[in-house]
């Protein structure tokens, strides 16, 4: 079957200005980037920051246009209620609603209805019920932001993306803003709106623990490339590229307490002005030996491990 989403090769660059006569830069925020997702999972994009997780989701939400490649979504229900396709979700429940507007209004938005009588009654009801999918009030709709707490307003954000009736969500970073507490109840809902609705999310996350809570893949990004691609099963039990074991050994364990320093991912990450050759990743690889700065590793399965792709002269 045809995934929902395919990413095919996707590029995006910012060109940067200097001063007056003096050369422009780019800056590759994602290069070549080929990911699928299948309709009603999900797909995790992790790896540290600065290494194209947001430019990438952007580009998958069609609010920033690839600099090369194409991004398709083949959608198979015919929304009769909204404008179906792809909605996001941000990290910041607080700045991006905006705080002048009644909540109503704000999750009517990807709407577009008329100004008829029957459109607004017709509005009223879809709000209402996508509020109450999302387990708040139907008088929520008449307040505004300010009225509402962290995990309310991410509730609120998260009825705006389902009211278009939306076959994929990019969620970036969705709770990243939220207390701890309350994080576990948003994952819920989200879990439980992918179920009812068959919802796909394209889902970008830092926390390894909520990545393997929801997602069914991940795929690790480093200076916006992709070091590795595997169900979440195979990459958190025998992770194959350097990267990617440094990352994860980079993270507490449960029961060790709160974040640590990460001792496995040392020295900066480059910029992505001017990233290494080769493999971008040798400059900080424990396994780097000399044809790494030279040759870039193609994207390949791990041996013996035919669904788990790394890209590495030396993957396990
Ligand atoms: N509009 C822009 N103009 C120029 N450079 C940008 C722009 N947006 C992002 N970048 C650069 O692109 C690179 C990737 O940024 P991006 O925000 O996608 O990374 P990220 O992995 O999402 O990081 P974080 O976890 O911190 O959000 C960074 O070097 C960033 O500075």
């Amino acid at each position: 079957m045809k995934p929902l989403l395919e990413i095919d090769d996707v590029s995006v660059h910012f060109p940067l200005r200097q001063g007056f006569m003096q050369p422009g830069l780019t800056l590759r925020a994602v290069e070549n980037v080929t990911l699928s997702l299948q309709r009603g999972k999900t797909l995790a994009i992790v790896g540290e920051s600065g290494s194209g997780k947001s430019t990438l989701g952007y580009s998958v939400a069609g609010l920033r246009k690839p600099t090369s490649g194409a991004i398709r979504l083949n959608p198979q229900r015919q929304s009769e209620r909204g404008s179906g396709g792809i909605q996001m979700i941000f990290q910041d429940p607080f700045s991006a609603l905006d705080p002048r507007m009644m909540v109503e209004d704000i999750v009517a938005e990807p709407l577009r209805l008329g100004e008829t009588a029957f459109a607004r009654k017709e509005r009223r009801a879809k709000v209402a019920e996508v509020l109450e999918q999302v387990g708040l009030p139907a008088d929520a709709a008449n307040r505004y932001p300010h009225q509402f707490s962290g995990g309310q307003r991410q509730r609120i954000a998260i009825a705006r993306a389902l009211i278009g009736d939306p076959e994929l969500i990019v969620c970036d970073e969705p709770l990243s803003a939220l207390d701890v507490s309350i994080q576990s109840k948003i994952l819920n809902l989200m879990d439980d709106i992918r179920e009812k609705y068959g919802i796909s999310y394209f889902f970008i996350s830092h926390d390894f623990g909520v990545v393997r809570h929801i997602a069914d893949q991940v795929a690790v990004l480093y200076l916006g490339r992709i070091m590795e691609v595997a169900s979440a099963d195979d990459i958190f039990s025998k992770p194959s590229h350097p990267y990617t074991q440094a990352l994860f050994e980079a993270v507490p364990r449960i029961g060790r307490g709160r974040r640590q320093k990460g001792h496995a991912l040392k020295g900066e990450i480059p910029t992505p002005l001017n990233p290494p050759s080769g493999c971008v990743f040798h400059t900080r690889c424990p396994r780097a030996r000399e044809n790494c700065a030279k040759v870039r590793p193609k994207l390949e399965p791990a041996p013996g491990r035919p669904g788990q792709l790394a890209a590495c002269h030396y993957k396990d």
